[in-house]
């Protein structure tokens, strides 16, 4: 007689052995303990709420306009049901997932996410030792409460990558600086974020008057602020030191990494000659831009509409995604956000033919609601619902061979 996990003797078992996480809690019942977090996906946003200032908690909920191009993100994953296959002989799914030549252990990453000591006073220091302990590739947001260096301390032996804010300054000095430092501290793929060079009309964040980067505490400015061109910018144009003058400091970094402007695409070319691993361009939408990031020789794309906090009249990021999958899923690796909430959201971004999926505003929520352990408890729910959702739907890997449209149908046609 076999163990069930001899049957997987062609393939080292996988990180997330069976019932890790849903185990842990159930033994941990049956000494009268209950868990601290809900498991329900959809209710940490509330839960959250509960935890923070008004304003913190509109930053993160708030999104563009009347909200439209966030509703249609999360309705999107509704207008597709998976579909089980029955008598499938396999065992717990093998979630492993190859991409820009190295193996992680599951298809999602964390998304860059910005000014996290609004949220938690360990802010990117909890979620990089979270992302660390759950195997989770961790994305450091350019607007980050916390330096490049010290992200990468918090995360240790994690993978890590770079989102590039990417300043308009005259020579480039800043842009080449922040690359350097995050090469050097380890980070592996630069993900370039396309869809911020201003941010949003956020009617939220309006309404209190709130903008975490020009506040007293200067949150979001730890990178300006650690960064030693800009310090001595600042200082041959001022005269004085960043510490004499913070404001001025924190706004026109502020006004350094969000000009206002675009840059354009002959621009990518700076970004190659100064980065010499994965270029990945987030904030993709088109089928024409999917081309043009082929054409300008990116290693990958985020299709993603910044979950609706940029553009208000929007299209679902998860709508637009079967066409671009189509067009250039062969030339390129295409990673997927906008709306992931639960496990069944992360399976049908994979079956539409994402490679990997970030997980935005839900490990936020994690954050506020428990530092690191809410991350983690976010991390390990998600992927054990996501693992689960897989297994009994009868689909084996997350490879295309196994996941891919065959397991979908629309539920409003
Ligand atoms: C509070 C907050 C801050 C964010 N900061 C950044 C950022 O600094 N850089 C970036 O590329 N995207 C940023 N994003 C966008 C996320 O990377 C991601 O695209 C988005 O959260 C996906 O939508 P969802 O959370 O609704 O799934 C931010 C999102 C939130 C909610
Ligand atoms: O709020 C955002 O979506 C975002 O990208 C951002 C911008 C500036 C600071 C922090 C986050």
């Amino acid at each position: 007689m076999t163990s069930p996990q001899d049957t997987r003797s062609d393939k080292p078992i996988p990180k997330l052995t069976p019932f890790t996480y849903e185990n842990e809690v159930y033994q941990a019942g049956r000494k009268g303990q209950k868990p601290a977090i809900t498991f329900n996906c959809r209710d940490w946003e509330a839960l959250a709420k509960e935890r923070l200032s008004a304003d913190s908690y509109g930053y993160v909920w708030g999104s563009a306009g009347t909200r439209d191009t966030d509703d249609n993100n999360k309705k999107a994953f509704q207008k597709w049901g998976i579909v089980p296959s029955r008598l499938v002989k396999s065992d717990f799914p093998d979630l492993r997932t190859k991409i820009f030549g190295e193996t992680y252990d599951y298809p999602i990453a964390m998304a860059p996410v910005g000014v996290q000591r609004i949220f938690h006073p360990d802010g990117e220091t909890a979620s990089a030792k979270a992302a660390e302990k759950e195997n989770v590739p961790y994305i450091l947001s350019t607007a980050s409460a916390t330096s490049i260096e010290d992200v990468a301390k918090a995360n240790g032996n994690g993978s890590r990558w770079y989102q590039l804010y990417w300043p308009l300054n005259e020579n480039n000095d800043i842009t080449v600086s922040l690359l350097s430092r995050a090469k050097a501290a380890g980070y592996k793929v630069l993900v370039v974020t396309l869809d911020t060079y201003i941010l949003g009309w956020r009617p939220s964040d309006l309404n209190n008057a709130y903008n975490p980067f020009i506040r007293p505490d200067d949150i979001g400015v730890a990178l300006g602020f650690t960064d030693p061109v800009y310090r001595r910018k600042f200082e041959k144009e001022h005269g004085k030191p960043i510490e004499e003058d913070l404001e001025t400091a924190a706004t026109e970094w502020a006004h350094t990494v969000f000009p206002g402007v675009s840059h354009g695409w002959e621009d990518i070319k700076f970004l190659q000659e100064h980065w010499n691993g994965p270029i990945v361009l987030k904030g993709i939408q088109t089928v024409a831009d999917a081309k043009k990031a082929v054409e300008h020789g990116v290693q990958g794309i985020v299709v993603s509409n910044h979950g609706g906090r940029q553009q208000d009249g929007g299209i679902a990021s998860l709508d637009m995604l079967p066409e671009i999958v189509d067009a250039v899923g062969n030339d390129l690796e295409i990673i997927f956000d906008s709306g992931v909430r639960c496990g069944a959201d992360i399976v049908k971004a994979l079956a539409l033919g994402a490679k990997m999926v970030l997980i935005g505003r839900p490990y936020i929520y994690g954050l506020a609601i428990q530092g690191e352990a809410g991350v983690r408890h976010v991390l390990k729910s998600l992927l054990g619902d996501f693992n689960l959702t897989l297994h009994l739907s009868g689909i084996s890997s997350v490879s295309p061979k196994h996941l891919n449209r065959s397991v979908l149908r629309r539920t409003d046609q």
